[in-house]
């Protein structure tokens, strides 16, 4: 049995604040995501299928990336709703849908932890989510690792 790795990356932009943080991002600002999606399977042993050699086929992983996360995420606001931003939730709603009100503060490390319990309940079942690793900058960003995890 070999099993391989397969990744594809994803790019959206969205904006953020970290209500609370000691520093410039409590102010909301934008970043240009780069979300790389990391699969580990057995390549599919049969000749007669139309996927035969693959993990899953990279434009299945792109179909469902962009379903699960950048359609919700890309172009978006992105706040905690246990923060006063949510005092203007019903004003900001009016004039755009492009809020996602979550339960954590947006960092790029919840941001990786949410973005992996998200992928993992719709894969298929015969490839896993090796990891996933999250660019809020070209310097800066957060990996999740399934191996990482405690049992
Ligand atoms: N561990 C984390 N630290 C920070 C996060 C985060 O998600 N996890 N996020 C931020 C801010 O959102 C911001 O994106 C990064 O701020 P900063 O490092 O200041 O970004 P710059 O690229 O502008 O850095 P410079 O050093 O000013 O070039 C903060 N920290």
């Amino acid at each position: 049995m070999n099993r391989v790795r397969v990744t594809r990356v994803f790019h959206f932009e969205a904006a953020h604040a970290l209500y609370g943080y000691d520093g410039k991002c409590r102010h909301i600002h934008g970043h240009g995501y780069e979300l790389h999606v990391t699969l580990l399977g057995e390549p599919l042993q049969d000749p007669s299928h139309p996927k035969q050699g693959m993990v899953m086929d990279f434009g299945d992983i792109k179909q469902c990336i962009q379903q699960h996360i950048i359609e919700q995420f890309d172009h978006a606001l992105l706040l905690c709703r246990h923060t006063p931003f949510f005092e203007l939730a019903d004003t900001l709603q009016q004039h755009t849908d492009r809020i996602v009100w979550l339960d954590y503060t947006p960092t790029c490390e919840n941001l990786v932890i949410d973005f992996a319990r998200r992928i993992r309940s719709v894969l298929p079942t015969q490839v896993q989510l090796h990891h996933l690793t999250l660019y809020e900058t070209p310097s800066s960003y957060a990996s999740w690792y399934a191996e990482d995890q405690p049992a």
